[in-house]
């Protein structure tokens, strides 16, 4: 097991964390701590902050309040939401792994087995589909033996079967390399099915909780389906509302109910609308 003798425990942390670009504060107030063996999705609308926060945590951007770190010792393995694939020479996956670490060919390949693409080894990096350079790039981050791998949108360009297959594998490979995952997904499918704690974040943490209490309803399982409609039921404690611009504004209590921990649907930014695509 790759785990043994790296960094046990803490593998990431955010305090107070808060990032300012083009002169606009994107993230404000974000705490967030990882554990080895964690897998957390984050998830909010579009322009919410979810790389923002990914590329804060990996000293990528800088703060402009609080602090964001990788542990001392943890190595990550990075796929970013967009691999800018034509602007990669021609070259094949066995090359195109060897870029910027200089693994042997056997970690190559033990690394494509991993993410079922060791047939694709010679092939040409720009004959991929979708699915399968996602899974390249996948092994590309694997084979730097991670214990953090750091995941923006992993599904992108996947159709439905392949995006199961793939949360699958991610759930395999944490288990298998006792690493931790922070991964980005607009799909809530991934929140339900292969995500110990999921954060939504619309310029900053609107909710976290274990989505279990999502998944164990049967109400919602029959509801599984539209993107919109599991939002919205996604079960969480909210002690504000947004305006349209996504800005939270004063707590809002629903008079209509005795406890503020329930069901309810999102009418505002960080909610169905955010989601689409
Ligand atoms: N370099 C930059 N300069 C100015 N603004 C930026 C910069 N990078 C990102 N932003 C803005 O920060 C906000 C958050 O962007 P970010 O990419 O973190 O959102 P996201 O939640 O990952 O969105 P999506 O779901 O669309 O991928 C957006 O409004 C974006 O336009």
């Amino acid at each position: 097991m790759t785990g043994v003798g790296k960094p046990e425990g803490v593998l990431l942390r955010a305090e107070g964390l808060a990032v300012r670009l083009g002169g606009r504060v994107i993230l404000h107030g974000v705490d967030l701590t990882l554990r080895r063996g964690e897998i957390v999705t984050v998830i909010g609308p579009n322009g919410g902050g979810k790389t923002t926060l990914l590329r804060a945590v990996l000293g990528l951007l800088k703060p402009s309040a609080g602090r964001a770190f990788v542990a001392d010792g943890v190595t990550v393995g990075y796929v970013p939401q967009r691999f800018a694939l034509d602007r990669v020479m021609p070259m094949t996956v066995a090359r195109l792994m060897s870029l910027t670490a200089r693994p042997g060919r056997g970690a190559i390949e033990r690394a494509l087995t991993e993410t079922g693409t060791a047939h694709l080894i010679d092939a040409s990096v720009h004959g991929l589909s979708g699915g399968e350079l996602q899974r390249v790039l996948l092994a590309r981050a694997l084979v730097r033996a991670p214990d953090l791998l750091v995941l923006d949108e992993p599904v992108q360009g996947v159709d439905f079967t392949g995006e199961a297959a793939l949360y699958e594998l991610i759930g395999t490979i944490r288990d298998r390399h006792a690493c931790g995952v922070l991964m980005v997904s607009h799909d809530l499918h991934v929140v339900m099915a292969a995500t110990d704690r999921v954060v939504c974040v619309n310029g900053h943490v609107c909710c976290t909780g274990a989505p279990h209490e999502v998944s164990g309803n049967a109400e919602v399982r029959r509801l599984f389906g539209p993107q919109a409609e599991l939002f919205a039921l996604y079960r969480h404690h909210h002690d504000h509302e947004h305006d349209l611009t996504g800005e939270p504004v004063a707590g809002h209590v629903d008079h209509r109910r005795d406890h503020h921990d329930h069901h309810h649907p999102h009418g505002h930014s960080h909610g169905a609308a955010g989601h689409a695509g």
